[in-house]
């Protein structure tokens, strides 16, 4: 069965490449019809407020919403786990649509504009215990998202402890915790 990619704007071709690479079907996702069948969606980075406003357009969110509800595994980069997240802060004028499903509070732009953009060798222990791989990965933060709580049903596996004076436009007492970052799975997930 083939994995969906969410194709409306952002990084979804090399999304897409990653998943050829690694012997996988691999569809561009666009319209709701294109969701029937499919075993997975990764919903890319980008921009989530003009992948929200494209989703609206073409009339995605209900069928988003459904393959969710399903218990189809869907993974969000970036701009995709804004759009997957319950609540979402740091939006712009007039809010933005989220698709929801993942219990957790993400703030956008967390870490500043492009120009603060950055990469980490991160920590994430599951590689090495579950997939007896690598113990750590290379995080690239680009225009990059924080995530600040997350509910009962959702597995952090990895954290990135923040560095003084690192976080932009935020309330002082979010500095004192470490921010979970990026890439979190639900239980649905950690199944793919
Ligand atoms: N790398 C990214 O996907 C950036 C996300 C972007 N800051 C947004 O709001 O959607």
């Amino acid at each position: 069965m083939a994995v969906g990619v969410l194709a409306l704007q952002g990084s979804f071709n090399e999304h897409i490449a990653c998943l050829r690479k690694l012997g996988v079907d691999a569809v561009e996702v666009r319209k709701p019809e294109q969701l029937a069948g499919l075993s997975g969606l990764i919903i890319p980075g980008g921009e989530s407020t003009t992948m929200a406003k494209l989703a609206e357009k073409n009339k995605l969110f209900p069928a988003l919403r459904e393959f969710g509800r399903s218990g189809k595994p869907i993974w969000g980069t970036c701009a995709g786990l804004i759009f997957l997240a319950d609540r979402a802060s740091g939006v712009k004028a007039g809010g933005q649509e989220l698709l929801g499903g993942l219990d957790c509070s993400v703030h956008r732009n967390f870490f500043g504009s492009q120009l603060n953009s950055f990469e980490v060798e991160l920590p994430v222990p599951a590689l090495a215990s579950q997939e007896g791989g690598s113990t750590t990965c290379r995080a690239v933060f680009i225009r990059a998202p924080a995530i600040f709580d997350v509910g009962p049903s959702v597995d952090v596996l990895a954290e990135y402890p923040l560095a003084p004076g690192q976080a932009v436009e935020v309330l002082l007492f979010f500095t004192s915790i470490s921010c979970k970052i990026l890439y979190l799975l639900s239980p649905a997930c950690t199944r793919w």
